[in-house]
């Protein structure tokens, strides 16, 4: 990466474990301010493990793991808290909250973390929610929304604090054609007009070739590839090739480690 500005997460050398299984095993890994940046990788390479790092609530057994300098791994409870106010953040599910209203669930992060007086929460909610085009739907219960408008709800709820760097996991999964490319526009959209810093994290790789300006592919417990999204698409890595092209032949395994079949079966050889 040429870009000469201090990186908004750094990770560095970065271990982790469940219990035996590694999962992590080596990470080094800049994102770049303003941008938007897409870790992708295949199912279960450990994407979600490595965002529950930089949010601070896993603790790498080796390596570090810097947000904004600092190294959330070190930081005391008060501190951690502090940072995380910057962070946005948006599941895989959306993750609202099903007994408060959307306009709840749009203040709570403004509630849990400012003093802010009712009649200016009011007017922040509103406006976040007419930036995602629901402001008509602020009294409903996330039941009584669409999958794909939860899912902006979410995203407004992730943006109540203008944070300075937004995650998302997985923001794309089981969404249709329509609502994907509108999910797909927010977080540019959002991204650019907050001046923030974006990390979407997903194995669709359609959504982010069209999204994000810089990638980054994770397998084996490595990054396999980085670079610029153009450079990217016209990477000869084999396993970049492969993964983002997604060519059935080659490095990326389909199995996930396991015994034997004929073993599993119990046949003779
Ligand atoms: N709490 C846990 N305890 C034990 N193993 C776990 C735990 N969480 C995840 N794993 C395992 O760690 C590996 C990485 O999981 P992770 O969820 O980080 O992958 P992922 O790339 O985000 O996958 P997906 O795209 O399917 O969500 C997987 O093999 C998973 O089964």
């Amino acid at each position: 990466m040429t870009d000469t500005a201090p990186p908004i997460i750094e990770v560095r050398d970065l271990h982790f474990a469940y219990g035996k299984r590694p999962v992590l095993r080596g990470v080094n890994l800049r994102v770049p301010k303003g941008k938007v940046t897409a870790i992708l990788g295949a199912s279960g390479s450990g994407k979600t493990t490595l965002l529950q790092l930089v949010a601070g609530s896993l603790k790498p057994q080796r390596g570090t793991v810097e947000v904004f300098g600092k190294a959330v791994h070190e930081l005391p409870q008060e501190a951690l808290y502090a940072l995380r106010r910057q962070i946005g953040m948006m599941f895989q599910r959306g993750g609202l909250f099903t007994d408060l209203s959307v306009f709840d669930n749009i203040a709570f992060p403004m509630r849990e973390h400012t003093s802010l007086p009712e009649d200016v929460m009011r007017d922040l909610v509103i406006m976040k929610l007419h930036a995602v085009g629901l402001r008509g739907v602020h009294k409903q219960l996330p039941a009584e929304l669409s999958g794909g408008m939860a899912r902006r709800v979410a995203l407004a709820r992730a943006t109540a604090l203008d944070p300075d760097l937004m995650i998302f996991d997985e923001p794309f999964a089981g969404l249709d054609p329509i609502t994907l490319n509108v999910i797909c526009n927010l977080i540019r959209t959002l991204n650019d007009a907050l001046g923030s810093t974006s990390v979407v994290v997903t194995y669709d790789v359609n959504e982010a070739l069209k999204l994000a300006d810089y990638l980054f592919v994770i397998g084996d417990g490595v990054i396999k590839g980085e670079g610029p999204t153009e450079a990217m698409l016209a990477s000869e890595d084999p396993y970049v090739r492969q993964f983002l092209h997604a060519e059935p032949d080659g490095p990326v395994p389909f199995h996930m480690p396991a015994r034997r079949i004929a073993d599993e079966l119990g046949l003779p050889c």
